[in-house]
């Protein structure tokens, strides 16, 4: 943080680049077993988590994020009763989950027990999901979890920072297998899986990995102003050859629990968010 303001720079993520936010207070900084933790008040984002040195969640835009992740998955099940979050410390994908009638359990798994602990004190509209009932906590590594949990969850959302640092695993290979493994028949993940403008060499071999093990795997994205390039994409996956991620299968929500309940997903953005510009097209889905 220089001059009241943080800097998110990385020139091997996006080199060149930073987007800045105006600090207003630091309210919190610590090293955990895995990555710097920062958490400050922004003037005009709110609360900003921040981990070796990327934003992972601001106040005022995450809903974007936390809301096409989840619903993205949940309305491509037919009827997702237990639903599993690998990282998503911060609990803002939980609390989409809960959003589901047909949910009987939530799982997540974090590596990191740090990030949940400032998300409880820092983050209260997003974590506020861990009171719920049906939510149930594991700290540990997710890699090692989906090992235990065989043909277990409906859906999987694998909310992940980048592919720098305690994340790693979760965007290779090895790991979509192990997601298949741990889903139920007609099983659906969404990963997060970086941005369009510099991130095409990640996107395509994610959706080359992901066509190799799941028979559905698109890429979709939403508008998000505080990660790097304004947007951020996510794989959708289906183990049902006869799926269509791409349109919602299911929308059990009447108008009013919508404008109460969601301020960013609708049935028409589910199906626009798959829809790329030329260039991306031709590079993700004829390269
Ligand atoms: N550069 C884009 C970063 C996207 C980060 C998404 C995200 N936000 C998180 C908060 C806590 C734990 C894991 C998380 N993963």
């Amino acid at each position: 943080i220089k001059d009241g303001w943080f800097a998110e720079i990385s020139e091997t993520m996006w080199p060149g680049q930073a987007m800045s936010l105006e600090v207003d207070k630091i309210l919190h900084v610590e090293k955990s077993k895995y990555q710097d933790v920062l958490v400050f008040k922004s003037k005009t984002y709110g609360n900003v988590l921040v981990l070796d040195n990327c934003i992972q969640v601001t106040e005022r835009d995450e809903f974007s994020y936390q809301e096409m992740i989840t619903h993205l998955a949940l309305n491509s099940h037919p009827n997702p009763k237990k639903a599993l979050v690998i990282g998503g410390g911060d609990g803002g994908v939980l609390r989409e989950i809960l959003k589901h009638s047909s949910i009987e359990e939530a799982w997540l798994c974090d590596i990191d027990e740090t990030v949940i602990e400032v998300s409880k004190k820092y983050l209260p509209e997003m974590s506020v999901s861990y009171q719920d009932p049906r939510t149930k906590v594991h700290i540990g590594d997710g890699f090692k979890f989906l090992e235990e949990y065989k043909n277990q969850f409906d859906v999987i959302i694998t909310d992940s920072s980048d592919p720098e640092g305690p994340a790693e695993s979760l965007f290779q290979k090895p790991y979509f297998q192990l997601l298949k493994d741990a889903l139920t028949e007609k099983g659906v993940i969404t990963t997060q899986a970086e941005n369009l403008w510099i991130h095409m060499d990640i996107i395509s071999k994610l959706k080359k990995d992901c066509r190799d093990i799941f028979p559905v795997a698109e890429y979709a994205y939403t508008m998000i102003p505080t990660y790097p390039s304004g947007s951020i994409g996510f794989m959708v996956c289906s183990k049902d050859a006869n799926a269509d991620v791409k349109k919602p299968i299911r929308f059990d929500w009447d108008d009013d629990f919508v404008a109460k309940n969601l301020k960013y997903y609708n049935k028409q953005i589910h199906e626009a968010a798959f829809v790329l510009p030329n260039w991306a097209d031709q590079k993700l889905n004829k390269g």
